[in-house]
């Protein structure tokens, strides 16, 4: 019922503008396409279409199509409404039941034109898509380049805090992988913009497949599995340049770097309890050795917020920076890292971390067989659905 809840949140935080979409140009659109009527074909054409639509279109697009096609199928809304604890069938009686009196032909047409816009939209940005080899500018939430022995990975999402979506998940594994083979010395992961990250995108919990939540949390649980694995197995020296706050997952991470330098704007917060999650990225393993037991209690599950200074003095960052010379100071230290013999720093690193590998893939597996009970808890559902209703924040 929370994850019903958490999606019937989501559209009405969209529909009311949606609507407006829907039944606004909807009628405009019939009083000018008198002469333009989409055929019975051209309509099935566009059905098959959306199956093959290679990325999602969204909630919203989801239930103007939807509203659409009841409507050019079926005519206007006469079902009765659903109850109020029906909150993803209600969602949908709100979008259907919106179009009023439009012709089944004007939904028919609507219908088609709203197939092909998302057609077109959702392809060509899907142009620079998986396969081959991608280039900086083929990463859709990532900037990577390479230069002076540096493969830098910046996640690019600035406008959502580099908050990590399912996509991101995928490209950070896409350039590690990639990194892991190229001629750099090193590899650096940074953010763009005033954070470094804000951990895990919450709205990735909202995108529920035909399988319900058990099945979206496994999926959560493999992906992730997978996406922290890339971490433990990366072969080269890699490096953390924490630009600005750090959450979640972002700051789990730290404990499977070779060098972690923060900007003392930089803070360093995993609020698992708040969130009704439970600790990853190894970290249940990695931050009592780190920083001690204790300490790694009071962050991982109390959530207590760290300074830059006092992650520092824990053992999770290497070295501090003010803010005003943190890009200069180091980039001109990691340029005179990337110089030294790089089979030798492959080498090296290979004897330092080896021998605790097999016990991270394990500590990995629990992790997240643990978190996958978690997103299924209400706990973990209230507080996701908090926040996308913005009540609230960390
Ligand atoms: C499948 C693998 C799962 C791995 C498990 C991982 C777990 C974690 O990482 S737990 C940590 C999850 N992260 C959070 O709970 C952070 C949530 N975000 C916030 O509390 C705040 O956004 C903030 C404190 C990070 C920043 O606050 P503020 O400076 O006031 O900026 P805004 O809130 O206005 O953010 C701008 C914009 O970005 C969106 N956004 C930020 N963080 C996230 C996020 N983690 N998930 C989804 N969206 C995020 C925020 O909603 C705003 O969007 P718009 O309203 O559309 O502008």
């Amino acid at each position: 019922v929370a994850m019903a809840y958490l999606a019937w949140r989501l559209a009405q935080r969209w529909c009311p503008s949606s609507l407006q979409v829907i039944s606004f140009p909807v009628v405009q659109l019939h009083l000018n396409r008198t002469a333009m009527r989409a055929s019975q074909k051209d309509f099935e054409n566009a059905m098959n279409q959306v199956k093959l639509l290679k990325k999602d279109p969204g909630n919203e697009a989801k239930l103007k199509l939807y509203a659409l096609y009841k409507q050019a199928t079926e005519g206007p809304c006469n079902m009765p409404k659903p109850g109020v604890f029906d909150l993803i069938n209600k969602a949908k009686w709100d979008a259907w039941n919106a179009l009023g009196s439009l012709p089944k032909e004007t939904a028919r047409q609507n219908y088609v034109d709203l197939v092909s816009s998302l057609s077109s939209s959702l392809e060509s940005s899907s142009q620079v898509e998986p396969g081959t080899d991608r280039k900086s500018t083929g990463y859709e939430t990532l900037m990577v380049t390479s230069e002076d022995g540096i493969t830098k990975i910046m996640l690019n999402r600035p406008t959502k805090k580099n908050a990590l979506n399912v996509e991101m998940y995928h490209e950070i594994m896409h350039a590690l992988k990639a990194a892991s083979k190229d001629d750099s010395a090193i590899t650096v992961l940074t953010g763009n913009g005033d954070y470094y990250s804000s951990g895990n995108d919450l709205t990735n919990f909202t995108d529920i497949p035909p399988g319900g939540v058990e099945e979206k949390a496994k999926n959560g649980a493999i992906l992730l599995r997978e996406f922290v694995g890339c971490f433990i197995d990366f072969p080269k020296p890699l490096i953390a340049v924490v630009n600005g706050p750090a959450v979640g997952i972002s700051v789990t991470l730290l404990g499977l770097f070779d060098a972690v330098y923060a900007s003392d704007r930089a803070t360093f917060h995993t609020p698992f309890s708040h969130l009704g999650q439970s600790p990853e990225g190894c970290s249940s393993y990695t931050f009592p050795k780190i920083m001690s037991p204790a300490k790694a209690i009071e962050m991982l599950v109390f959530g207590k917020k760290l300074t830059a200074g006092e992650a520092c003095a824990q053992g999770l960052v290497t070295e501090v920076f003010p803010d005003s010379t943190f890009q200069k100071e180091v980039w001109t230290r990691l340029k005179a890292f990337a110089k030294l013999p790089p089979n030798a720093m492959r080498i090296s690193k290979e004897i330092i971390r080896n021998r605790e590998k097999e016990k991270l893939h394990a500590v990995n597996a629990e992790e997240c067989s643990v978190l996958q009970g978690r997103w299924l808890s209400d706990e973990c559902m209230n507080a996701v659905v908090n926040f996308l209703s913005r009540k609230s924040k960390l």
